[in-house]
């Protein structure tokens, strides 16, 4: 049982650019001890549904072409997934970043995540803040903890928000391969709203970013400059993904961030600042590494926009800032 849910880094780091537009690649990736984490044990007696034989949402895809699942509101059978989960005895890692006058959005957030994040579940939110003492109290629900980690702001919100990957992987090195099992980074400025659970829980988790499903690919905003890596030409890509949530087993985020960190660094010596910062280079990432889950627009709204029919539910939303007022910089 020491060894449970261990996870060993034993990176090779080398360069793969055959073309400008290849992303770094890190071989081979973390390697995870199969352990009782990633097996689907059933407890015996429990009683529940029979699967439907037909599609039960035909108004939205519900699978990509590499078969990953694309989560919504009625594909799922939330009981069984948790007698699935519920006896493992996880901890679920998030990670929030609170910089500057982001720590207003942090009451709302933490306030909704105790009601509708992973409820049941062991959670350990991160708190990145240069404003430790500016953070509310919220009273969090049995095993249920949080960690302020003080962290000095920059006076370029794109350097605060790009920073989070290489800040991600540094606490995963440092504390998460002990502390946790599963991780998620959520943008501060949201809210949830609806159910977020055990549905979620996979190797490596991509939001649907809601601005862009059902966009033509050639209209997603891509970085489209050859010069950057996480360059994307028109006719390639599959979704675009929202930078606001990433998640999945500590091993694979690591491996994410540390690449995504290495991606922003080549641009970085390049002169480079692509056009949506780590979301141009996590869009890159999940080109060449493929989501084993995909989570629908229901877990990341915008709440100015409107809702859609296919909607049944909104779990999690953008809430509406007034960009001049909070960031540090236009
Ligand atoms: C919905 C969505 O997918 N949002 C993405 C989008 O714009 P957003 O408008 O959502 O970016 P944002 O201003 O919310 O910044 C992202 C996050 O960085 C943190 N922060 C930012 C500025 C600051 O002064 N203090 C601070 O703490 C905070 O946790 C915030 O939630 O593009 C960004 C990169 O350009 C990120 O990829 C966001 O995740
Ligand atoms: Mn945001």
């Amino acid at each position: 049982m020491l060894l449970y849910g261990f996870v060993y880094f034993s990176y090779t780091f080398y360069w793969l650019r055959s073309g400008m537009h290849d992303a770094l690649e890190f071989t081979p990736s973390v390697e995870i001890k199969q352990d009782v984490n990633t097996d689907l044990r059933f407890p015996e007696g429990i009683k529940y549904n029979q699967p439907a034989v037909s599609n039960s949402r035909p108004d939205v895809t519900t699978v990509t072409p590499w078969l990953a699942p694309i989560m919504w509101e009625g594909t799922f059978d939330l009981s069984v997934i948790d007698a699935i989960y519920l006896h493992k005895n996880i901890t679920v890692a998030t990670t929030v970043f609170a910089l500057g006058k982001y720590v207003r959005f942090l009451k709302d957030f933490l306030e909704s995540a105790e009601q509708h994040f992973m409820v049941g579940y062991r959670v350990h939110y991160y708190l990145f803040t240069d404003r430790p003492d500016e953070v509310p109290v919220v009273t969090l629900g049995p095993g249920r903890q949080l960690t302020v980690i003080k962290t000095p702001s920059s006076d370029r919100w794109q350097e605060i928000t790009l920073r989070r990957m290489e800040m991600i992987e540094k606490l995963i090195e440092e504390r998460l391969v002990t502390e946790a099992d599963y991780i998620f980074s959520l943008d501060v400025d949201t809210k949830f709203c609806g159910h977020w659970g055990s549905e979620t829980l996979a190797d490596i988790i991509a939001v649907l970013h809601p601005g862009y499903f059902g966009t033509p690919q050639r209209e997603f905003p891509y970085e489209r400059r050859p010069e950057s890596v996480a360059f994307i030409p028109p006719e390639e890509g599959d979704y675009y993904y929202g930078g606001a949530v990433i998640g999945g087993r500590i091993g694979y985020v690591h491996k994410l961030t540390k690449t995504c960190h290495a991606q922003l660094d080549v641009d970085r010596a390049n002169q480079i600042e692509v056009a949506w910062q780590e979301e141009s280079h996590l869009n890159k990432y999940f080109l060449y590494n493929k989501p084993s889950k995909v989570l629908s627009p229901e877990y990341l709204w915008q709440d100015f926009k409107e809702k859609t029919s296919n909607m049944k539910v909104i779990r999690f939303s953008q809430v509406i800032k007034n960009y001049a007022e909070v960031r540090p910089n236009p």
